[in-house]
């Protein structure tokens, strides 16, 4: 423990933080660190007044509940009776001690709601006979902001109470929030609409630039200078829906989308005056509060629960926390509140919350981290995305170190630059994301980031595959590895050939080999170590670098600060001198670094000549892990081949000899294997196999079936093309734009290459068709076609529709005038029955389907 004067000088270095927090949070709604950061900086205030009171006052900010408005800014309101905080707790054992602590005071059988903590703006909503009077927001809890005009807005607070039982005047406290979903919708209709002014403003800007030469013509003649066009502001995007909720509540604008998006929920009652006996009985607890407030039609959360042990608390808590995007609101925690208000009204308020409540919160979706890199990745359509690599940090239950940034107009609009630190943003199992910047850390060393104008992994150009796209692409279609990775990865996955060993690692080997060697540069590049054997390790004795002891040849590269300023590769400072070559290419050859590979696969044409032989010399990049984590480390393995064994005749470093060579590996092995029999597999799942856009499963289904091969297949709409018409009109299933985007494929000559190739090794684009005369089993749906909707015992999805095929009939997904019957399963859907209704077309059971199959 600190001594009083440690206490007092830490008590001191905060202050002045946490206020500064606290007015920016408050006053302009632009926090200037997250809530996890301010809370433990609370916590820690809190417990140095714990152990020393001479520390605390009134005035201290661990006492206040908000802020007041600036004043003169906004008009204010004086709450009738004072709106309180919370007291909060972090963990489950302090609320036990709450709990505890509470019910000791208690008579036996207490009861409590359990409701969710609305993440929003506390408002206090006062109705006097029935009719809002006035709005305000909390401000210090004695007086806040008139937002009446606001509250209007908001549809789902009445203006008139409905029913008859109104008291002369109550304060209905409560949250006003703004919907998830439509905060998106909004954030992303503002960047639309942001994007537009831009344009427009370069516009305007252009024309101010002619009228200025204009007006000096004009000055020159004695005539009036010609009036300017002015600039239009941009709309500002929100972090969060609760800074959106508070930003918009207290805006001057009352007409736009954003305030009409609002929604509200009571959680309180403030002064009560003029109620009728019966009310008054009836709002004497805090449940009866809640049906009265129901009942005039003010929403109250249908959320809220009665508990009366610490074991439901706890099972509240956990369904809660386990849904935390559940809810159309967002909730940052769960509050407890004692039911009986006259036992409230005995136990009050410390100056700052009641003592009848507690606020369990949520560990943090918000946490602030460092922004060390923006870096780009390829996609199997070469779609280029940014992405942020971040000093790992903890959230909502994993720790993040990378997160998408989408395009790079995205990374503008969030205005990060590398080096920041960002406010990082998870809850629940949303994708982990870059919120912004927290502007008040910047010291100048931030750098923007800049789309590189080449592919990292191949060098093709990067550019818009239209004019005015907002994705970029890499060029090179055809070979570049990171694409081609994904299209092998995609030729083995289980809507196409399904080769189970074909998956992200195998796929690595044949087509993307390097995939990870600049994540190993860098980590040697920031002093970790890459670990070399066999072959490697040799040629890395020969560049200098000491062979470890031990059966097989093994060195372990790291490089000092010093080194590392010495070779070149950064300043003083650990800064990369080049991030994009990361070790500039002649010293990665004086240390003896192995030079990058030439994948085996240029495109997938060569996917089914593939040998063992042909992956005896590819090695791969791997991060190195100890329980499960990764440690910065990497190493540098065989990637298919087994590892060869050494002998080592000598005590000589050098005199390692090899005794046997290795042999391709098991998973190699089975590749190999599973490639030979996808030869013969289904034709729907080859053509799936192509990579061709828009053409997937279900479509590759229905040519297949409507023509047995892919010449048939080509043939077919290559002549329908030719004659005017629209291809494939008749298969179902196949639009005009899939149908194109099938044909155009083969137009290429280096796809035709590729069926060529598979071809030559042996892949039959051809379904075998099995002779109607030698087929034995029965064909009771013979020419029939059928829709399931719901689910039928005893099948899945896929096998019910596979009986249909094998009985002779067709399955289809939609009902159409073409259809024989609908089979209605468990479940159905609406539209679906609905549709067979309206064009008279009969339905089965699942019992008569199984029936009739069975005949
Ligand atoms: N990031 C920053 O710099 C900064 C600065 C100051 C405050 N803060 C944040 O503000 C918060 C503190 O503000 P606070 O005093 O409003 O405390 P609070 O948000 O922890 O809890 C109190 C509030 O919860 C609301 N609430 C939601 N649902 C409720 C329900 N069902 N029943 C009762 N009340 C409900 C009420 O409006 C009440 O006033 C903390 O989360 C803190 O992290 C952040
Ligand atoms: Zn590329």
């Amino acid at each position: 423990m600190k001594n009083f004067d440690e206490a007092k000088a830490r008590w001191n270095e905060l202050a002045p933080k946490v206020r500064k927090a606290q007015e920016a949070y408050h006053l302009t709604g632009e926090p200037i660190m997250v809530d996890a950061a301010y809370d433990s900086l609370i916590a820690e205030m809190r417990a140095l007044e714990d152990a020393y009171p001479q520390l605390w006052s009134v005035e201290s900010p661990t006492m206040k509940v908000g802020a007041k408005a600036a004043r003169g800014a906004v008009a204010e309101l004086t709450h009738r009776e004072r709106m309180y905080s919370l007291q909060d707790v972090f963990s489950r054992e302090e609320l036990t001690r709450w709990y505890e602590g509470i019910v000791a005071e208690l008579p036996a059988g207490s009861r409590f709601t359990a409701e969710v903590k609305v993440d929003g703006l506390a408002l206090n909503l006062t109705y006097r006979r029935g009719v809002l009077e006035t709005a305000a927001t909390r401000g210090d809890g004695v007086s806040g902001e008139d937002v009446t005009r606001n509250a209007l807005a908001i549809s789902t607070i009445p203006q008139r109470l409905v029913g008859d039982d109104h008291p002369e005047l109550v304060e209905v406290r409560g949250e006003v929030y703004f919907p998830v979903a439509k905060f998106a919708e909004y954030n992303e209709a503002v960047a639309a609409r942001n994007e537009e002014v831009e344009r427009r403003n370069a516009e305007v800007d252009a024309f101010n630039k002619e009228l200025a030469a204009t007006n000096r013509e004009r000055a020159r003649r004695g005539e009036a200078p010609l009036a300017r066009l002015r600039r239009e502001d941009k709309l500002r995007t929100f972090v969060n829906p609760r800074n959106a909720a508070s930003g918009t509540m207290r805006q001057e604008d009352t007409t736009g989308f954003a305030i009409r998006s609002l929604d509200f929920l009571a959680h309180g009652i403030g002064a009560l005056e003029g109620a009728s006996d019966e009310l008054a009985a009836a709002m004497a607890t805090q449940e009866g509060v809640y049906e009265a407030f129901a009942s005039w039609g003010l929403p109250v959360s249908p959320n809220t629960e009665m508990v009366a042990s610490l074991e439901e608390i706890n099972a509240y808590l956990d369904k809660y926390q386990g849904a935390r995007t559940a809810l159309d609101h967002e909730f940052d925690g769960v509050v407890i509140k004692l039911e009986d208000r006259r036992v409230q009204e005995q136990m009050g308020y410390t100056a700052r919350v009641p003592r009848w409540a507690v606020a369990y919160k949520f560990p943090p979706t918000e946490v602030q981290t460092r922004l060390l890199d923006i870096r780009v990745q390829v996609g199997r359509t070469g779609r280029v995305t940014p992405y942020a690599v971040m000093e790992p940090v903890f959230v909502d239950g994993s720790t993040v170190a990378q997160a998408t940034l989408h395009n790079p107009f995205e990374v503008e609009r969030k205005g990060v630059k590398i080096g920041d630190v960002v406010i990082l943003r998870k809850a629940g199992d949303i994708i982990p994301e870059v919120v912004g910047p927290v502007l008040a850390e910047r010291d100048g060393s931030e750098r923007d980031f800049e789309m590189p104008a080449d592919c990292p992994v191949c060098g093709g150009a990067i550019e818009p595959a239209k004019e005015g796209d907002k994705d970029l692409r890499c060029s090179n279609t055809r070979s570049c590895p990171a694409q081609l990775h994904q299209r092998v990865i995609h030729i083995g996955s289980r809507g196409a050939l399904d080769i189970e060993s074909l998956g992200e690692e195998s796929a690595q080997w044949l087509a993307a080999p390097d995939r990870y060697r600049d994540d190993a540069l860098i980590a040697l590049a920031t002093g970790h170590t890459l670990e070399l054997t066999d072959e490697a390790a040799l040629a890395a004795a020969q560049a200098g670098w000491p062979l470890e002891d031990g059966a097989n040849p093994r060195v372990r590269m790291q490089l000092s600060l010093e080194q590392r300023v010495e070779l070149g590769i950064t300043d003083e400072d650990g800064a990369l001198l080049d991030p994009e070559a990361i070790i500039p290419g002649d010293v990665q050859e004086r240390l003896g670094l192995p030079a990058a590979q030439q994948p085996y696969l240029d495109t997938e044409a060569g996917l089914f000549g593939l040998t063992a032989e042909a992956m005896r010399d590819v090695r791969t990049w791997q991060p190195v892990k100890v329980a499960g984590e990764e440690t910065g480390d990497w190493r540098y393995i065989r990637a298919g081949w087994t590892k060869p064994t050494w002998l080592k005749p000598n005590a000589t470093r050098e005199g390692y000899e090899l005794r046997k060579e290795s042999v391709p590996s098991k998973t190699l092995e089975k590749v190999l294997d599973e490639l030979e029999k996808a030869k013969s597999k289904e034709l729907w799942r080859k053509i799936v196999a192509l990579n061709i856009r828009h053409v997937g499963p279900v479509a590759a289904r229905e040519l297949a079936d409507t023509f047995g091969s892919l010449d048939a297949m080509l043939a077919a709409g290559r002549e329908q093309l030719a004659a005017g018409e629209v291809p494939f009109a008749d298969v179902e299933g196949v639009g005009e734009i899939i149908a194109r985007s099938f044909l155009d494929w083969f137009e290429e000559d280096w796809h035709a290459e590729i069926v060529e190739e598979w071809r030559a090794a042996g892949v039959v684009f051809e379904d075998e068709r099995a002779d109607p005369d030698e087929d034995a089993g029965p064909r009771p749906f013979e020419g029939m076609t059928i829709v399931v909707t719901g689910a039928v015992e005893g099948f899945t999805r896929d096998s019910v529709a596979e009986a249909i095929v094998a009985a002779g009939g067709k399955a289809t997904g939609s009902v159409s005038r073409n259809t024989t019957a609908v089979v209605v399963g468990e479940k159905p859907g609406a539209s679906k029955t609905k549709k067979a209704q309206e064009l008279g077309i009969p339905m089965w059971s699942a019992e008569e389907f199984i029936a009739k199959l069975g005949q």
